[in-house]
């Protein structure tokens, strides 16, 4: 199999990070602050973003890395840096083997803070690039809603492994989307899903552990015949993309079921193991260019289990442009044989505006 020293590290990597995640969401004091463009962040991100990218630097030491957060506000603030650093040192995956592949702890409270900058990279079309969102829905993390710790590698630009842990997911792949998964999430037993994809060797999902990795199982989008069926995934945030558009589109693809909101690349996640059928994500702002680390995993994801990905006029996402999508507007990610007609709704819809 091509990536699988690539694919093993990136999946324990995520699992590791889950278990700092999980134990900020049950604590009461999340450290949030706001950045300059007024988007949450919290200790989960920071720690989560160390604990990442300390994996990979040890695994792979000459690959770049794109990741989303920065030290700075850490570096400003002592405490909130001692915050950070006192779950840090301490997760660890339970499984000694598991833990060695990471390259064990971080060393210290400044190592920590360099680890996390080693994600500045600029992204682009050559060499091996990581792209890492630390906690993907941020607002859903704190919400109790879905969240998702993203990580893919990309060669020349093309993404090539792609890991999602969401664990606040039920793990079994047939359960149905119930229309408040964005809301009611938590991760007590039967939920913490790892999805898993390497370009042109499928998709797979299994249990999240603390440990060793569980058994993997194929995931396949489903195949839907009758669009008036589909059920379509979208934003809880009416200002990461637009419900009114979605709306529109998807009644005039005669769909009926109310769309399902959840934070997060769980939505990619979702319609890979045909939990649900559609996602559907049009801008809101013309001048907001979305960021590869929270495509880059679901795309391929998406792809491998049999969709397609395109942004709102048909072209494929580039991931090679930077840190941003520069080249796209939107997302449309539904089955391949329905994709070519989602679209066509797609580009109508925008059309009269
Ligand atoms: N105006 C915007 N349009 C689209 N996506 C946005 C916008 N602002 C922030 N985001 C990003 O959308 C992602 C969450 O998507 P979703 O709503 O589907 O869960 C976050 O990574 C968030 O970035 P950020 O991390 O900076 O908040
Ligand atoms: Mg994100
Ligand atoms: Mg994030
Ligand atoms: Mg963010």
């Amino acid at each position: 199999m091509a990536y699988e020293k690539e694919l093993q590290i990136a999946l324990l990597a995520v699992q590791r990070a889950t278990i700092l995640t999980k134990q900020v969401f049950h604590s009461h004091a999340k450290g949030t602050l706001s950045k300059s463009d007024a988007s949450p962040v919290t200790i989960g991100d920071f720690g989560a973003q160390a604990l990442l990218i300390s994996a990979l630097a040890h695994a792979f030491p000459s690959d770049a890395i794109v990741a989303e957060e920065e030290s700075s506000d850490l570096r400003d603030n002592a405490e909130l840096r001692r915050t950070v650093w006192d779950l840090v040192k301490d997760v660890q995956l339970d499984s000694k083997e598991a833990e060695n592949l990471l390259g064990g702890a971080v060393k210290s409270d400044a190592a920590m803070l360099d680890i996390i900058d080693k994600g500045n990279s600029s992204g682009g079309n050559k060499g091996r690039i990581w792209a890492l969102d630390p906690i993907d829905g941020t607002k859903g993390f704190l919400r109790g809603g879905q969240y998702a710790v993203c990580l893919a590698l990309m060669v020349d630009g093309d993404v090539k492994v792609g890991v999602l842990g969401c664990p606040n997911l039920p793990v079994d792949d047939a359960a149905p989307l119930s229309v408040n998964i964005g809301a009611n999430a938590s991760d007590e037993e039967g939920k913490g899903v790892l999805f898993g994809a390497v370009l042109g060797e499928g998709a797979t999902s299994r249990p999240m552990t603390r440990g060793e990795l569980q058994k993997e199982t194929k995931i396949q989008m489903k195949q839907i015949e009758d669009l008036k069926a589909a059920t379509f995934c979208e934003s809880v945030e009416a200002g990461h993309s637009s419900h009114g558009d979605q709306a529109e589109i998807a009644s005039q693809l005669g769909i009926t079921k109310a769309s399902v909101r959840m934070d997060s690349q769980a939505k990619y996640a979702s319609i890979a193991r045909g939990a649900g059928d559609i996602y559907l994500r049009l801008p809101v702002r013309k001048d907001y260019q979305e960021k590869i680390w929270d495509h880059a995993a679901g795309d391929l994801i998406v792809r491998e289990a049999g969709g397609e990905v395109t942004d709102a006029e048909g072209k494929r996402l580039d991931f090679g442009k930077g840190r941003t999508l520069a080249e796209n507007k939107g997302v449309v990610a539904a089955p391949k044989q329905v994709h070519g007609k989602v679209l066509e709704v797609v580009k109508s819809v925008l059309g009269k505006k």
